[in-house]
């Protein structure tokens, strides 16, 4: 048969020697090439069974969608978001010291 081992490794990001990031890169994927690359010991292949949660039938499976990454930190716009808001808590003091320095010419001007 033809099958596929599943770990969820949640709860040893933080315990991997190798870091959390090589797993992250990995979730959702095949990762056996980037495992077999790392040239586990065999403590760390003893160890792999704590986080065994099944196996996948690839025969039976059907293609595994490859997860996709949609939003990565923050929005795209978000530092022309930061300026619109620069520009509104500008504009305020801006206009009342503009309006303040009409008013005070024309209160100069009338005496
Ligand atoms: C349940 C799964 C895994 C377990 C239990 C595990 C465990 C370990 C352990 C114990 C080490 C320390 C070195 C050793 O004893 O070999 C290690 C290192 C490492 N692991 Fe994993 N690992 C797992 C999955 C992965 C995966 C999927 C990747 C890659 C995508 C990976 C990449 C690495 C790397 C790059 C190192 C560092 C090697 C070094 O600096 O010498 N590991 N891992």
């Amino acid at each position: 048969m033809n099958t596929m081992q599943i770990y969820d490794v949640t709860a040893y990001l933080d315990d991997h020697p190798g870091g959390a990031d090589v797993l992250l890169a990995v979730t959702g994927m095949d990762g056996t090439d980037e495992f077999e690359d790392a040239g586990h010991s065999k403590d760390a292949k003893a160890l792999m069974k704590d986080y065994f949660i099944g196996e996948l039938d690839l025969d039976e499976a059907p293609d595994m969608p490859e997860m996709e990454v949609f939003r990565k930190e923050q929005d795209k716009d978000f530092a022309s978001k930061l300026v619109d808001y620069a520009v509104q808590y500008w504009a305020i003091p801006v206009a009342a010291a503009g309006i303040s320095a009409v008013v005070a010419i024309l209160y100069a001007r009338r005496k």
